[in-house]
């Protein structure tokens, strides 16, 4: 896979480069193999967006758990996943996750910020002990410079957790996650339980993070968060990444049969869900070897039962990759 894309004359080096990532869970008790990510390749760029967008249990925050080596004892990981600097995260040993990766390489923002930050420390005390480890050389004013950063007064950090609103939890929960000044900053479902108006400001302000250096990995079910900021986005289903591309275009012109039907889903498309629901992750070696694809059965374009002839393998056709699906 060549990590060097020439872009009207700029060279861009991937921050994070993802190749053929597979994660399995062993059920134990002759119960089988979860399949719960199987070979998803990336590319995150710096100054990019990059949504990671599907249903509820495709897949999504155990890819985010294998980046940051937070699986459980009972995976198997395949494939590589390597940042900028040559880190090879799949690979890498805890000790080196621990120090050198987890918040200085690779910057996560939770699910739930309420519950990330600890009820009995005010905001200010929690930031600076992350940047006292994480930036030992800044100075005393690097918390109030943070808090700014994400919108924050400096008097908000003085609160304790119980004292802010979900907003401003969730901001401070950004600016954790940026105190150390990652590359690469992964939000997983950064705005559950938000209202609207807090989701836009939250996911403005993941945008606002990034620059030259800085890229965002943004894992979420909300296909109308993606569609507010992603550059680029990735629709994952049963485990696979079924297409990617330009946020824009996939948009405009979904070539999978699964992107269209989540477009179709949202108020713009119709409010027409896909009907069925996604097939068991223990099933999916079977299903894939007898159909084809995991899709079929749900697919608007495949009459009845009809197996399809379909190449769950991600085909790289320039600035987009799709799963082939014939005949849609
Ligand atoms: N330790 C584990 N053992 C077995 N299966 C697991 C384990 N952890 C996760 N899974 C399964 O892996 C699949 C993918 O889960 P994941 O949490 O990544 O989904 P998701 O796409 O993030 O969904 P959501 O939008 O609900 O967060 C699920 O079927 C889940 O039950
Ligand atoms: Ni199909």
């Amino acid at each position: 896979m060549g990590a060097v894309t020439i872009t009207s004359g700029v060279t861009t080096e991937p921050l994070l480069e993802l190749d053929r990532l597979s994660v399995r869970f062993a059920l134990g008790g002759g119960r089988g193999e979860v399949r719960a990510v199987s070979d998803a390749s990336l590319r995150l760029r710096p100054g990019r967006v990059l949504a990671l967008v599907g249903e509820s249990g495709c897949g999504k925050s155990v890819l985010a758990s294998a980046l940051l080596g937070l699986l459980p004892g009972n995976a198997r990981v395949r494939g590589a996943a390597r940042l900028a600097d040559g880190t090879e995260l799949l690979a890498a040993p805890e000790r080196v996750l621990s120090r050198r990766v987890r918040g200085r390489l690779l910057g996560l923002v939770p699910q739930s910020a309420s519950t990330h930050l600890t009820p009995v420390r005010t905001a200010r005390a929690q930031l600076a002990e992350v940047l006292r480890a994480l930036r030992p050389d800044s100075g005393p004013d690097a918390a109030d410079a943070l808090a700014e950063e994400v919108g924050l007064r400096p008097a908000d950090l003085d609160r304790y957790p119980h004292e802010l609103s979900g907003g401003m939890a969730q901001r401070v929960a950004v600016a954790l996650a940026l105190a150390g000044d990652p590359p690469v900053v992964l939000a997983d479902e950064p705005t559950t339980g938000l209202d609207r108006p807090l989701v836009h400001r939250t996911l403005d302000l993941l945008a606002a993070a990034t620059d030259e250096q800085r890229a965002v990995l943004l894992i979420t079910h909300d296909l109308a968060a993606a569609r507010r900021v992603a550059t680029d986005v990735a629709v994952m289903y049963a485990s696979r990444i079924v297409e990617s591309g330009p946020a824009e275009e996939v948009f405009a012109d979904p070539w999978h049969p699964y992107t269209a039907g989540l477009l179709g889903a949202l108020p713009g498309g119709g409010f027409r869900p896909i009907p069925g629901h996604p097939p068991v992750l223990t099933e999916l070696d079977r299903l894939e070897e007898e159909w084809g694809c995991a899709f079929c059965h749900r697919c608007p374009d495949v009459p009845g039962f009809a197996p399809c002839t379909g190449n769950p393998e991600l085909l790289d056709l320039g600035d987009r990759s799709v799963a082939a699906h014939p005949p849609c």
